[in-house]
């Protein structure tokens, strides 16, 4: 029996590095893989719903139902967007993740774009990279995370302010997006989800040293983005967005510049829109962010929190192992055990056939 196969892979990410709060992401060497397969030619008898095996980061809590796991869910979205009502009969899919879940990495955002490059990939549906950053931030309606996720690199985004009927559009509930469809609903499924409208986020990718690897200090406990989020302010003062806009307008071209120049970078990373408001979640992160310090530390170039958090992120040149374990010290004085790894500044997502 002829077979299709697919392996797609994502990246993690690390989004707001400092002051880009909601604008710049970073795509960092970990992954989530899909190895996807299905027969050309389903073989006679009824409608297989897909099969999704899971390995690694996550596979005691993901769903496996493919009508409730986020990136089949994605994935069918984008299909019914595009005419396609089901999935192929007899499709499997085994997903092995290293992205650790709710540490600021960006493994929803991964779980999107893996949901919109398999939906565009098994519906043959060629769409440009604008289209599917338009079906991810249908989902995940902050753009930093999903665009570095499907293009890679050091990334600036906006979302482009919509008209009227497309801020309308733009702006309905996760559910009526997502619905989690019943498995036996078959061929009678409607095909008119809201599509999202054209052009909604823009991107550019900055210039990255690549004398710079990042450490990623991972605290073994969850924060959801959505708790995150809630304990942030509505408003802010001119003095704090000043701060943030002089320190980001800045950091976008010295991380690029070759050889970093560590004293510019370490106060560029500074932030005074989310990291101070997050540190009731985080116990340890003022802590962990001011004595860590490119004098303290050869090779270190800026710290901040990671998306999110709890993860801090440490970008350096040398003295990766110090920085870690000095973290790792701090943390333990508020009872935080951790992990770390080195990370690359890596390509974004890949789909083989
Ligand atoms: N591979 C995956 N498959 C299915 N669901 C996933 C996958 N990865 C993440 N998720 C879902 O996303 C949730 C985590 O999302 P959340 O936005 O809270 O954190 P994060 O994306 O890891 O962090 P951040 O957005 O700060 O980088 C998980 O609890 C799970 O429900
Ligand atoms: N910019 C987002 C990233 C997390 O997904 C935040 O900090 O809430």
């Amino acid at each position: 029996m002829a077979e299709r196969k697919l392996s797609i892979r994502i990246p993690a990410t690390s989004a707001n590095i400092g002051p880009g709060f909601d604008v710049v992401g970073l795509s960092l060497s970990l992954y989530l893989s899909l190895a996807v397969s299905y027969p050309i030619s389903p073989p006679p008898g009824p409608y297989l719903a897909p099969e999704i095996s899971y390995s690694g980061e996550g596979a005691d809590e993901v769903p496996l139902d493919a009508y409730k796991n986020l990136t089949t869910r994605v994935a069918l979205y984008v299909l019914r967007c595009n005419d396609v009502s089901r999935f192929p009969s007899h499709l499997k899919i085994h997903v092995d993740n290293e992205i650790p879940f709710g540490r600021g990495l960006g493994s929803s955002g991964a779980a999107v774009i893996a949901g919109v490059l398999l939906g565009n990939a098994l519906g043959n549906l060629n769409l440009p990279t604008e289209r599917l950053l338009d079906f991810a931030l249908m989902v995940e309606r902050h753009p930093d995370n999903v665009t570095a996720a499907l293009v890679g690199g050091f990334v600036g985004s906006y979302l482009k302010e919509l008209d009227e009927e497309a801020s309308e559009a733009a702006s309905v509930p996760l559910s009526e997006v997502l619905p989690e469809y019943p498995p036996d609903a078959g061929e009678n499924w409607g095909l008119h989800p809201p599509k999202p409208p054209l052009g909604i986020g823009h991107y550019i990718r900055f210039g990255w040293s690549e004398s710079i690897k990042a450490v990623a200090i991972i605290p073994r406990f969850e924060l959801s983005t959505a708790k995150a989020r809630e304990v942030l302010p509505t408003q802010y003062s001119r003095k704090d967005l000043v701060f943030n806009l002089q320190r980001l307008a800045v950091l976008t071209t010295a991380l690029g510049q070759t050889p970093p120049d560590p004293d510019l970078i370490y106060e560029a990373m500074k932030d005074r829109v989310h990291q101070p408001y997050r540190k009731q979640l985080i116990p340890g992160l003022p802590e962990v962010t001011s004595k860590i310090t490119p004098s303290t530390h050869l090779g270190l170039l800026g710290i901040c929190l990671s998306g999110a958090g709890p993860t801090i992120l440490a970008l350096a040149t040398e003295g990766f192992e110090r920085i870690a374990q000095d973290a790792a010290s701090i943390f333990k004085t508020f009872n935080i055990e951790i992990d770390w790894k080195i990370l690359e500044i890596t390509g974004g997502s890949t789909v083989e056939q």
